[in-house]
């Protein structure tokens, strides 16, 4: 696999993100859930950065905000300067399209598209020339250069990943956001989908990987834990940072 994946057009300058004071509340009946109280984040540009934590504290509500799938109930958050809080529907719009990739666990591949054209309309969407050459050398560059007119149904976990991860680098976009992205995978097929995901970090995007599976966190720059909405750690991992190869679960 290349390192230099999904660079061909666009830079791939990682993006500072900055999060000041973040609260998520959700009201539910006469019941309010705190899902983010009061988080203050800073990732620098080209981190790979791990975001731990258990069931329900808070995860994936982060990684929705960054990301404007969701909106803070409090606070601040600043994406390359951009003040995302303060922005009107046209710039979200715009932001969604050109700054951040998302990478789910269930992958979130269109059943009825092949890999290519999965990863050309994530190139297309970002507004990419020669959006189908790119998603064919994206492809090619994840492994996958033999089984572009494949469908998903027609792929295992791990290739279907690698799609996603295809379609996440063909938008260009400097931010990539990735959802429990091992968490259907076997561990040697969860090591090289994180193997390829801190290549993204190292070629220059600033990459956060969500999950609740502390062994994967040891091959991060950075590890923010979560508990109960809150950060309560943040710093490289405890035991010095590890190769992916050095990965056991
Ligand atoms: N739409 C919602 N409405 C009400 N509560 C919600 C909603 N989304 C999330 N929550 C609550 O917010 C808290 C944090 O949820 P979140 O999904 O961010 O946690 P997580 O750490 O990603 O969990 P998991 O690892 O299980 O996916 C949980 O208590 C959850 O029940």
């Amino acid at each position: 696999m290349n390192t230099a994946v999904g660079t061909a057009g666009r830079a791939a300058t990682g993006t500072r993100i900055d999060l000041d004071g973040v609260c998520r509340r959700y009201r539910v009946g006469q019941t309010t859930v705190t899902a983010l109280d009061d988080v203050d984040l800073h990732v620098d540009e080209n981190a790979f950065v791990v975001v731990l934590g258990p069931s329900g504290s808070g995860k994936t509500t982060l990684l929705n905000l960054m990301g404007a799938l969701d909106a803070p109930s409090a606070g601040r958050i600043r994406i390359a300067g951009q003040d995302i809080t303060a922005a009107g529907p046209r710039e979200l719009q715009r932001f969604r399209r050109r700054t951040v990739s998302f990478v789910f666990q269930s992958f979130n591949l269109f059943p009825g598209l092949t890999a290519l054209e999965n990863v050309q309309f994530g190139a297309d969407v970002a507004g990419r020339q020669d959006a189908g050459g790119l998603a064919a050398d994206t492809l090619g560059q994840v492994g996958l250069g033999d089984r572009v007119r494949h469908f998903p149904h027609e792929l295992s976990g791990g290739e279907q990943q690698r799609v996603a991860i295809a379609r996440a680098l063909a938008t260009g976009n400097p931010v990539l956001l990735a959802d429990e992205p091992t968490g259907e995978l076997d561990f040697r097929t969860g090591v090289q989908i994180l193997g390829l995901l801190r290549e993204q970090a190292q070629a220059g995007k600033t990459v956060l990987v969500v999950t609740h599976n502390r062994e994967i966190s040891r091959v991060a720059d950075r590890v923010v834990e979560l508990s109960s909405g809150r950060v309560v750690s943040d710093g490289p991992p405890s035991a010095g940072r590890a190769d992916v190869s050095e990965l056991r679960w």
